[in-house]
């Protein structure tokens, strides 16, 4: 495994892989790897002849600086992880290195990229499709992966993919959890043991509702799940939206569509915690 800093780098070992006809795999993360990741990671693995994983937290996705600051930062444990998935390139470019002057391009995908998470963090998505498409242009990969737990990044890089025509195959991978249920994010690593006792409390609510969901409306789900995380001390709920899984578009019945999904982000203490649930998908 390479560990590679500049893209002139990555580019030069790509290009002599590419004339040999290898298909290439691209894993976009931001550091701080745990076994969500390395599922996207085995995968891209396994379905093609390189992997290529970058490694990089970009700023200009971080609407509260207080964030960026504290986003965990662990590339040496990172090249453990990867090198034992046999991945190819790790690829762990400077803030200079991609943005060696600021971004200025603007993406809108409205209504994707206006609900939910785009609501709540300003410009948050707008940075998301900066460095996704940059890491697109530079490695101009056969697949790219992307986990399910950012449900609505996942739409809007799909969408972007399509309106930009990158030449590539998304692939959306499913959202790994503890065996407690806690979906893994780089962020529980800051969660106190306490918290970590109360973030427990969104898998479970969100588990418990698509029973209740069987025999209960939109609505009445909605206030279930609303009342259940307002319950738990230490948890502040953002929102709970239940969405048509392609528009993103709250729906009213569960008769509107074929894919609903219940997306919830919550503030366990400081730290902001997201996760998901299928209901329905056909
Ligand atoms: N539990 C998980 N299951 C499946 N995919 C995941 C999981 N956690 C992260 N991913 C995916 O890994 C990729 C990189 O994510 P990222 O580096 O932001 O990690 P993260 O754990 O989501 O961190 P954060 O604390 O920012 O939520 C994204 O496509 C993300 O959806
Ligand atoms: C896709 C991504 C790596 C872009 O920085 C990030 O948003 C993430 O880790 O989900
Ligand atoms: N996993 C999404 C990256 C972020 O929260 O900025």
């Amino acid at each position: 495994m390479k560990v590679i800093h500049t893209i002139k780098d990555l580019q030069t070992e790509l290009s002599v892989l590419k004339v040999l006809g290898k298909k290439v795999g691209l894993v976009p993360t931001m550091g701080a790897l745990h076994a969500g990741h390395a599922s996207l990671v085995k995968r891209s693995v396994n379905e093609n002849d390189v992997t290529v994983v970058s490694v990089f937290v970009n700023p200009t996705q971080f609407n509260d600086k207080n964030d960026l600051v504290k986003y965990p930062r662990t590339l040496d444990a990172d090249c453990k992880l990867l090198d034992a998935c046999e991945v190819n390139f790790v690829f762990a470019p400077s803030v200079e290195e991609i943005y060696p002057k600021p971004d200025t391009r603007s993406f809108s995908y409205a209504p994707l990229d206006t609900v939910m998470e785009g609501a709540f963090r300003p410009g948050h998505f707008n940075g998301v499709c900066q460095i996704v498409s940059k890491l697109f242009d530079i490695v101009k990969p056969y697949r790219a992966y992307f986990g399910e737990k950012d449900f609505q990044q996942l739409a809007i890089i799909r969408e972007m993919v399509r309106q930009m025509k990158f030449d590539l195959e998304i692939v959306g991978c499913p959202i790994v959890r503890e065996e407690d249920g806690l979906a893994l994010s780089s962020r529980n690593a800051r969660l106190s043991a306490a918290e970590r006792e109360n973030a427990l409390n969104i898998s479970r609510t969100l588990f418990k509702s698509l029973t209740f969901a069987a025999d209960h409306s939109v609505s009445e789900t909605q206030q279930m799940v609303e009342d259940a995380i307002n319950a738990t001390s230490g948890l502040r709920l953002e929102y709970f939206e239940i969405v048509d899984g392609n528009t993103l578009q709250k729906i009213g019945d569960w008769n509107e569509t074929s894919y609903a999904v219940g997306c919830i982000t919550v503030f366990c203490g400081e730290v902001r915690l997201i996760d998901n649930i299928k209901y329905k998908e056909v």
